[in-house]
């Protein structure tokens, strides 16, 4: 039997956010990092695959995901998912917008629905305004994003950017009418050229109305919320009762690296420094050409007790300033290449148990590590699972891969506990 959904994620801490949920929706879950070269490992019902394609030119983030598909479909996926940030991240060129126009082409079919809603988080979507906690996306933390500033809060004016096809609204009153209002409503979008359907919704029972509306549609984009509305649509397919991987033990020294610039990250940092200690990477010292690879594992060698933290997190004021200086993009892959090298050489060194904090961050660190494919394990935090790497022939890494708003003000002093004895 091939796998029931596969999914393809436009970063890495979305793609394990994607996996826990599927999880927790009753599919057996594995995450590969890009697109799988061989055959999948048997045994599962859905396949995430995590892209580093969230903010790379769009041509590529296209290629990168049909390289996806093509994987996922060879493997027999009946449906596919496209997850990307429950914040839309994104800029108006995309990447959103191209890839789902590919995929939808690739797959040969007309319509979608595009429903970044995660309620447990806080992402809640009315009259097609997304919502982060209190406040509509552009007056929340995501404004100052270093790579993907969210200035405006309407999906549908979002999405409408990135694309030529027509965008549509399925509003909440409709949701709240069940599956069958939602389809009917899909039907009249579709009969009045709508390709993409924007969806409100505010609580997990909205999710699973979407998600029993959406039984058969060959593509859905979304966040990770409404994988919660999946499981049932193949319930009769599913193994009962499957729970979240038991992962390997590890062992090992345990470090939390972080380039997120997230306000959760931010006062998460905060809360480590006093704790433990704490190295700082400077866009600064970098650009100067210092060693700050060197630095930070002599630094981190000093102290072999206890958790320790690297970090690159900073104010927006801060990050303004680096970009000023070198551009945007170069500074953030300044920082991600400074950190993935010292995240592999902290592994070498015995690190077995390792945080990331930040999508690109994650994506940089586990691709440098070499990483294939993930085991899905206990969830930390909404959104947050812990995995382990599972590429034969290497121990284990413990590895949660931190979004960037998601965790509680604790999270880097607490995950520890969550992990297999
Ligand atoms: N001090 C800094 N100045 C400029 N850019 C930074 C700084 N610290 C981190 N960055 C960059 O900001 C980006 C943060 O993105 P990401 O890792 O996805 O975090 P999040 O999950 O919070 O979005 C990365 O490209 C990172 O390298
Ligand atoms: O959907 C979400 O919010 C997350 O899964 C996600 O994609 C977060 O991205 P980062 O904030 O860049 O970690």
């Amino acid at each position: 039997m091939g796998i029931l959904i596969g999914c393809i994620a436009d970063d890495f801490t979305g793609a394990t956010d994607l996996a826990g949920m599927l999880v927790k929706a009753g599919f057996r879950t594995v995450q590969t990092v890009g697109a799988p070269e061989g055959p999948l490992p048997a045994g599962f019902d859905a396949v995430v695959v995590a892209l580093k394609s969230r903010t790379c030119p769009a041509e590529m983030a296209v290629r990168d995901s049909l390289a996806a598909l093509q994987a996922l479909r060879a493997s027999g996926a009946e449906q596919v998912y496209f997850k990307y940030c429950s914040t839309f991240d994104s800029t108006p060129a995309g990447n959103i917008g191209p890839v789902a126009d590919a995929l939808l082409d690739a797959l040969e079919a007309a319509f979608t629905v595009v429903c970044p809603a995660f309620p447990a988080n806080g992402r809640t979507i009315y009259k097609g305004h997304l919502f982060v906690g209190d406040v509509p996306l552009d007056e929340s933390g995501m404004r100052d994003h270093p790579l993907t500033p969210m200035r405006d809060s309407s999906l549908v004016r979002l999405m409408q950017a990135q694309t030529d096809r027509k965008v549509g609204l399925v509003a909440y009153e409709t949701v709240r009418g069940g599956p069958r209002a939602i389809r009917n409503s899909f039907a009249a979008l579709r009969a009045d050229g709508v390709t993409y359907a924007v969806t409100d919704a505010l609580t997990d029972e909205d999710l699973a109305a979407l998600g029993a509306a959406c039984d058969g549609l060959p593509l859905v984009t979304a966040g990770s919320g409404l994988a919660l509305g999946l499981g049932p649509n193949f319930r009769d397919r599913l193994p009962p009762g499957a729970t979240a991987d038991r992962l390997p033990r590890t062992s090992g020294r345990r470090a939390v690296i972080s380039g997120s610039c997230s306000v959760a990250t931010r006062a998460q940092v905060a809360r480590m420094r006093e704790r433990h200690p704490a190295f700082r990477v400077l866009v600064s010292d970098i650009a100067r050409g210092e060693d700050v690879v060197g630095r930070a594992l002599a630094w981190a060698a000093e102290r072999a007790d206890g958790p320790v933290l690297v970090y690159a997190t900073a104010e927006p004021e801060e990050v303004r300033e680096a970009q000023a200086a070198y551009g945007a993009d170069a500074a953030g892959g300044m920082v991600e290449k400074t950190l993935a090298a010292i995240a592999r050489s902290l592994v070498a060194a015995g690190v077995g148990q390792l945080i990331v904090a930040g999508g690109e961050t994650s994506g940089a660190v586990v691709q440098t590590l070499g990483v294939t494919a993930l085991a899905i394990g206990p969830e930390i935090d909404p959104g947050v699972p812990w995995t382990a790497t599972i590429d034969r022939g290497r121990t284990p890494l413990a590895l949660a891969l931190k979004s960037g708003n998601f965790g509680t003000e604790d999270f880097f002093l607490k995950a520890w506990d969550r992990l297999p004895e």
